[in-house]
């Protein structure tokens, strides 16, 4: 049984890289120390010489890096001329006082994504299933591992939003009571300008408020309904690559843009389950995050970069600041619309939704201010308390209910469709015309199916995944508790793109216009089929009177027909409407070729445009980042 309000802190736990190439390099030594049972940091005075009298720190915490990185020994003198490395003691007496910070967990460098997803991710998505809101997020400088943590890197080594992808689908195989509708989006924020990555063409989305709800949206964002964590997964690819992403002085792959990816989960009890009583639709919404990364500008590898940072950096600048309000017992004014990552965050941020932060720092000397700094901010998260609720509502306008309604409507139809076509009775004398009523009776109970059909296949049942899951070779229901290497192994086993639905390319807030419109095709084709099969029906009748007529009258005739005064005249009547016939098939089969050209031709035409609306982004995006043109503008966020 779900409890309906938590008061609870959000979640913050810190994880620290194991040294790269360039730390390793530079013979950087560790600046922090780990201690996982007390989930304690501590800083590390620098490494001792003979002479030095600084005491050893307070906690005598493990050394963590000592099998990834150097041993600890003495930094070179230039690591120490930076701003950001390793500080002398703290007290003019020459006393070392430790910077000391306990977390709701702390990962080693040696630990695996699966092992940070389990331990910070996993309740907070199983919440999401239940109606809860959540958000994960993963901050810290850049190069320190967010897009590791979040991402993951590549099928062998999946990061939170792959394995949470692959939980829900878990849950709904799990649970036979309810029925799921999920849909995605995934924007980025670059250089504050909104873009959809889902479609490339909608830039510079603005941020909208229900005045009634207060509720915080990005208008114009694309949704897309999901079937399948394949799926799932090729959205989020297709997605990935419109993304900003560069080389700096510190990642050759460095996030240059916030991105967030959110699902929506609408459930409902099944219609015969204990609970089906209930009206309620749980209407629940995950944020994955993963923010960009902060760097010192000074070394920005070059201008565009240097700029790009200023953007990160004010951002991520809010994001401090709101979190510190947040996490003041009276809050006053909190600056949500300094930013637009703040000001999406709005809602989740301020109550309403189970949080989980994941701060990534290196331990090394060399970047010790920086993790610093994360790591304060990690502190002053811990202080938030949110107040997370099960949404739940009654409302018709949530999709699911829509759907369930619309196929109920549908399924009436098609017992009235069975019921008038059992009164057609075959037989007696004006068969052929019973026959071709049964034959369009038919034909508007198929369509009729397929329109249920097509819709019942956006709703998903534990048993719709879990045949799915069987035929892509996945694990079996029940797999959600199973252990964690073998979910790797299933993340990496997942099947092909080509498994997906193409009608999951449907929008959803356009799906009824998209069903409508491809019903009428549907329709117009299964008219135009009926057409030719009445025509060849004609046709049959008349080549029979006509094989009658040429044997002189003599046989069968079909009924009513009478034989005519001038046989050779009749023929050439018969024939010529014969022809006619023909003719009217093959205009009709022309049509039909003419549509799915058509069709054809639009949808290439489409895909080029869409490629130069890309190119033209870039353009403006590289105009105005040579300009400086670009100011950040609060009144940008509209209300509606
Ligand atoms: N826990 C880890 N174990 C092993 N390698 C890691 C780990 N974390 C990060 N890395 C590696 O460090 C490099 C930088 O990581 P990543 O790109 O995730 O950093 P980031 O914080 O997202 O950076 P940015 O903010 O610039 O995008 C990558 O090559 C990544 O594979």
């Amino acid at each position: 049984m779900i409890s309906s309000n938590l008061n609870e802190n959000i979640a913050v736990v810190v994880r620290a890289r194991p040294f790269n190439n360039e730390e390793t390099k530079l013979g950087c030594h560790e600046a922090w120390s780990m201690d996982p049972l007390s989930n304690t940091i501590t800083s590390l005075p620098p490494p001792t010489t003979p002479t030095s009298t600084l005491a050893a720190p307070k906690t005598p915490a493990k050394s963590l890096n000592s099998s990834l990185g150097p041993p600890r020994t003495p930094a070179k003198s230039s690591l120490y001329s930076s701003s950001s490395a390793h500080p002398p003691p703290s007290t003019p007496s020459g006393k070392f006082i430790p910077n000391e910070y306990t977390y709701d967990h702390l990962f080693l460098p040696n630990i695996e994504n699966i092992d940070v997803y389990t331990s910070v991710a996993k309740g907070i998505i199983t919440s999401t299933m239940e109606g809860f809101n959540g958000v994960i997020f993963a901050y810290g400088q850049t190069a320190s591992g967010k897009t590791f943590t979040m991402k993951g890197t590549g099928r062998k080594n999946p990061g939170v939003i792959p394995l949470a992808i692959q939980d829900v689908f878990s849950f709904i195989a799990n649970d036979p009571n309810r029925e799921f509708l999920l849909r995605i989006s995934y924007l980025e924020i670059y250089n504050e300008v909104i873009n959809d990555l889902l479609a490339p063409e909608n830039i510079n989305l603005k941020v909208h408020e229900n005045p009634q709800s207060g509720e915080v949206f990005v208008g114009g964002l694309k949704e897309e309904i999901v079937l399948s964590y394949d799926h799932v997964l090729s959205v989020i690819a297709s997605g990935e690559a419109h993304r900003h992403v560069g080389s700096t002085n510190f990642n050759d792959q460095s996030s240059r843009s916030h991105t967030i990816f959110r699902l929506v989960v609408e459930s409902k009890p099944v219609a015969d389950s204990v609970d089906s009583s209930s009206q309620g639709v749980r209407v629940s919404c995950l944020n994955l995050i993963d923010l960009a990364g902060s760097e010192r500008a000074s070394e920005g590898a070059q201008s565009i970069r240097n700029k790009e940072g200023a953007y990160i950096n004010k951002s991520l600048l809010t994001l401090g600041s709101v979190i510190s309000k947040l996490s003041e017992k009276t809050k006053g004014h909190i600056n949500y619309r300094d930013s637009k990552l703040t000001r999406i965050l709005q809602n989740s941020l301020g109550g309403n939704s189970k949080i989980a932060i994941i701060c990534t720092i290196t331990l090394a000397n060399n970047n010790f201010e920086e993790s610093h700094s994360t790591l304060k901010f990690a502190s002053r998260a811990k202080n938030i308390v949110n107040n997370a609720k099960v949404n739940e509502t009654v409302d018709d306008k949530t999709l699911i209910k829509q759907y369930r309604n619309e196929i109920a409507e549908l399924k009436n139809k098609l017992e009235e469709a069975n019921r008038r076509g059992k009164d057609i009775v075959p037989g007696g004398s004006a068969a052929d015309e019973l026959n071709k009523k049964l034959m369009e009776a038919e034909k508007h109970k198929n369509l009729l199916e397929s329109k249920i059909q097509h819709l019942t296949k956006l709703i998903l049942v534990s048993t719709s995944i879990s045949n799915a899951k069987k035929s892509a070779g996945m694990a079996s229901p029940g797999s959600s508790s199973m252990s964690a290497r073998n979910t790797i192994q299933n993340v990496s086993s997942a099947a092909s793109p080509s498994s997906i639905d193409p009608l999951a390319e449907i929008d959803p807030h356009h799906l009824s216009e998209h069903i409508k419109n491809s019903l009428a095709i549907e329709e117009k084709e299964i008219q135009l089929k009926s057409k030719i099969a009445k025509l060849e029906l004609d046709v049959e009748e008349k080549s029979k009177i006509i094989e009658t007529l040429k044997s002189g009258g003599k046989g069968s005739t079909s009924p009513g027909v009478t034989a005519p005064v001038n046989v050779n005249d009749r023929i050439k009547e018969l024939e010529a409407k014969l022809k006619e016939k023909d003719d009217s098939i093959l205009s009709l089969e022309f049509k039909i070729k003419g549509y799915t050209e058509k069709f054809k031709e639009f949808y290439s035409e489409n895909t080029v445009l869409k490629k130069k609306v890309n190119q033209l982004q870039d353009e403006i995006q590289r105009l105005q980042n040579q300009d400086g043109a670009y100011e950040y503008d609060e009144d940008g966020d509209e209300m509606y």
